[in-house]
């Protein structure tokens, strides 16, 4: 299955091998810390993961007055799910009915740690759930939001209450302990989310937009709080996000939604290099552009030949196949001459500018040919500006149906 998860997946993020938490939601005998890391990378090394029962397995559905989810999932112990698609899709859904937020239909299949949904009550499913808004209990003080879940399954005032501390230290704002929930900041509020959802001591969290309602600051630190939980502890992850950097420094493989089914299933290496689906490609910030193969050069749909040599084609591709040519803005610029007209720096074409438009960081150029090419603001050049174009790298590869 795509993207089942390797060690090099995972040191291809920039992550090392990864600690594996070996416990799942309902089991009784239960691997932390070390242990479970020295298990886990052991396991890795000996590429012996698929034994691991799945965390979550099985048909998801759910049925919102017109909308339905209908959706075959499989998350692993300390497997990095990230969940993308279009507003709407179904994203949050999925999570609300896995976490009992929203109610399963009775086609459902699926198993939290190979047990039956409908025999595993919600707090017994080892899920730690945060949304976009930590949604705390505003009446109640940052510490008994925290040791909330802890007392809730059974500890003591006082157990509930040392295990809320430590948590909050964990995610470092322990000194609000005794503040009330409403006077803390947006980004307090999320890392106390954090302490809340760690508190229950799950195997999986459930981010849905986590970082979306916090200032640029406040948003470096909570990432950097969820990352290092997320690692230390060796949790699954199921990331709903809009976000590419957070897709690929939080997981390894991504599923894309549509219209509550999954379209595509990806490594998330493979994100920026080979997406199929038209979301996938824009959400990693590609060009992707429609045509077809001659002999040695991609044609598109606009008439413009580009020659081959330098890019990196789908083996099996035949003349005359409908193809696609994706490429990153960094990789295409704009070049004063046509000296080069292929090699290994990139084949090199005439086009011409279209429109500017911004990726939140960086202005680009929208090319007459559907390229896009990342621009310096203090060289703008303008709508109608012809230009010529060298192309770095990219990738041609089968034009599918998405
Ligand atoms: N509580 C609800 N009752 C009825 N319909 C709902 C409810 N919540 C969501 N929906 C509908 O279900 C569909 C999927 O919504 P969902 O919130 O899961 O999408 P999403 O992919 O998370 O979107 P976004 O990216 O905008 O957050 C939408 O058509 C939405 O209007």
């Amino acid at each position: 299955m795509a993207g089942e998860w390797t060690v090099s997946e995972a040191t291809a993020n920039g992550w090392s091998a990864k600690p594996v938490r070996a416990r799942v939601p309902g089991a009784s005998a239960r691997a932390t810390g070390a242990d479970a890391r020295s298990a886990v990378t052991s396991k890795a090394a000996t590429g012996d993961l698929a034994s691991d029962a799945a965390v979550i397995e099985g048909r998801v559905v759910v049925a919102r007055d017109r909308f339905t989810l209908d959706i075959d999932l499989r998350l692993r112990p300390g497997e990095r799910v990230g969940v993308i698609g279009a507003n709407g899709c179904g994203k949050s859904t999925l999570l609300a009915g896995l976490a009992g937020l929203a109610t399963l239909e009775q086609d459902s299949t699926v198993r939290f740690g190979g047990e039956p949904w409908r025999s595993t009550p919600v707090e017994a499913r080892g899920l730690g759930f945060i949304a976009q808004d930590g949604l705390l209990f505003p009446h109640l003080s940052v510490l008994d939001n925290v040791a909330f879940g802890p007392r809730s399954a059974g500890k003591s005032k006082q157990q509930a209450r040392e295990i809320a501390g430590r948590m909050l230290e964990a995610v470092r704002v322990g000194h609000l302990a005794s503040a009330s929930a409403r006077s803390v900041s947006g980004g307090e509020r999320q890392r106390i989310a954090f302490a809340r959802a760690l508190a229950t001591d799950p195997s999986t969290l459930f981010l849905d937009e986590p970082f979306a309602a916090l200032d640029v600051d406040a948003s470096v630190e909570v990432r950097e709080i969820a990352a290092q939980q997320v690692q230390d502890r060796g949790l699954s992850l199921l990331l709903v996000t809009h976000d590419l950097v957070d897709a690929v420094r939080l997981t390894d493989r991504i599923i894309v939604i549509d219209d509550g089914k999954v379209i595509e299933e990806l490594a998330t290496c493979d994100l920026q290099r080979a997406p199929a689906s038209k979301f996938a490609a824009a959400f990693a910030g590609l060009a992707r552009v429609p045509g077809h193969l001659e002999a040695q050069a991609f044609k598109t749909k606009s008439g413009l030949r580009i020659p081959l040599h330098g890019l990196e084609t789908e083996p099996g591709l035949v003349t005359g196949a409908s193809a696609l040519l994706l490429a990153a803005p960094d990789r295409v610029e704009l070049t004063c001459d046509d000296a080069s007209n292929g090699g290994a720096s990139g084949p090199v074409l005439q086009d011409a500018v279209e429109s500017l438009v911004g990726d939140g960081s960086a202005v680009l150029a929208r090319l007459r040919s559907g390229l896009l090419a990342r621009v310096q603001s203090e060289e703008l050049p303008t709508a109608g500006t012809e230009v010529f174009v060298r192309i770095r790298q990219a990738r041609v590869r089968a034009a599918e149906a998405h």
